[in-house]
């Protein structure tokens, strides 16, 4: 008997649902060729749900969430709902599920594609050769989450705080992945001024002594942004705090071409896990049917690789992708001389219309 996977599609808002429903498209379709079967729910999140019901995560999408063998979500927030409180924001409905579902490492890989090389901003040279990174960005702690939080008279106040287990788990994450690849990890922290990252460096020391066979080394955030852009092809996993990975992985998605490349996987302790975009709503761009799908689409790469386990389906999609850019597809955020221009739903078509194909990254 073959199993049915339980998907949640959580669309949400702004270009979250033009780049989701190519994403859906291509599990669809590569479902098909691998004999998968897929049971498809969707649900409301961020502003859209707010407007329906007053929530941005309310109890039936939380519900859905915990249902599912895997979520596929878009992107949340706007301009039209900034005035709103922290706890109405879209913002809160993605902040929301990671906390609910304790999905405390989010893995989000920064990788080079061949044709790609000459529109990154940077030199090519810089890029030569492939730059192949995972960040490991801890997720549910930190400075998103720390109480106290707000407005005291005259004072406003974000926490940091940290527990030993939390940090320990995510150190786990990145340190078992890089065994899976050139054995490597830099943690990134503010040792030099934060509390919580002496004590995660402290740990990062003590948990890596399980790991003889990986190199760990530390380095402090304001270095690795810069030598993110410097030397990118000394990193083969980087593993940091919650609001320092956020930053450095916008910034790590000028390697790849575009921010609209990158993917990125939330996992918990279980294999059940939330797929999202590292990119947002794209407000300048929402409606118009020129957003970049792939970042999403390769969202559906991770999730057969990291929850349905699926390798064979899952490398399908990345060798679709590849063919697709070798090809001369690209979306604007792309674009370069001699290529072809397509839109959102054309770049979805292309990369389903090449899912048989063999070809490496
Ligand atoms: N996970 C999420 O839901 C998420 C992530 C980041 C930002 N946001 C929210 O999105 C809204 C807009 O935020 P922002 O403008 O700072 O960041 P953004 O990532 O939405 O956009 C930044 C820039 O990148 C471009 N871009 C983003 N995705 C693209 C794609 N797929 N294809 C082509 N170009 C793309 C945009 O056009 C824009 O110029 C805010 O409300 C923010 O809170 C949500
Ligand atoms: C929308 C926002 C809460 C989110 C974050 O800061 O984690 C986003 O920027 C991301 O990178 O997923
Ligand atoms: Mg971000």
């Amino acid at each position: 008997m073959t199993q049915t996977y339980r998907i949640a599609v959580l669309p949400g808002d702004g270009i979250g649902p033009e780049v989701t429903a190519e994403a859906l498209k291509v599990l669809r379709a590569v479902g098909e060729r691998h004999g998968l079967s897929f049971e498809v729910r969707e649900g409301l999140v961020g502003g859209a749900a707010y407007d329906a019901t007053g929530d941005p995560l309310p109890p039936e999408t939380l519900e859905l969430a915990r249902w599912a063998d895997a979520i596929l979500f878009g992107a949340v927030g706007g301009d039209k709902w900034d005035h709103l409180p922290l706890e109405k924001r879209p913002e809160r409905g993605i902040l929301g599920l990671r906390k609910e579902l304790d999905l405390f490492a989010n893995l989000r890989p920064v990788v080079t594609w061949e044709p790609l090389l000459h529109t990154s901003p940077l030199r090519p040279e810089i890029l030569e050769g492939g730059v192949d990174i995972l960040i490991v960005r801890e997720l549910t702690g930190g400075l998103y989450f720390g109480q106290p939080k707000g407005r005291d008279g005259d004072r406003t106040i974000d926490t940091c705080v940290y527990t030993d287990a939390e940090i320990r788990r995510v150190l786990h994450v990145a340190l078992q992945a890089a065994r899976r690849r050139r054995g490597r990890v830099v943690s990134v922290d503010k040792a030099n001024v934060m509390a919580t990252s002496r004590r995660w460096r402290e740990l990062a020391e003590e948990v890596a002594r399980e790991y003889p066979d990986v190199q760990l080394s530390h380095m402090y955030v304001d270095n690795c942004a810069m030598q993110l852009i410097r030397n990118p092809r000394q990193f083969d996993v980087i593993v940091t705090e919650n609001t320092f990975g956020d930053i450095l992985t916008d910034e790590a998605s000028t390697l790849a071409g575009s921010i609209g490349l990158l993917p990125s996987a939330s996992l918990g302790s279980g294999r059940a896990g939330l797929y999202e975009p590292i990119h947002g709503t794209a407000p300048d761009i929402a409606g118009k049917g020129v957003a970049n799908p792939l970042a999403a689409i390769l969202c559906v790469e991770m999730l057969l690789r990291y929850s349905l386990d699926q390798p064979g389906a899952a490398d399908a999609v990345q060798a679709a992708v590849a063919a697709a850019l070798r090809d001369g597809y690209r979306t604007p955020d792309i674009r370069e001389e001699g290529t072809r221009l397509v839109s959102t739903a054309e770049m979805g078509d292309a990369v389903v219309a090449r899912l048989d194909s063999p070809a490496p990254r």
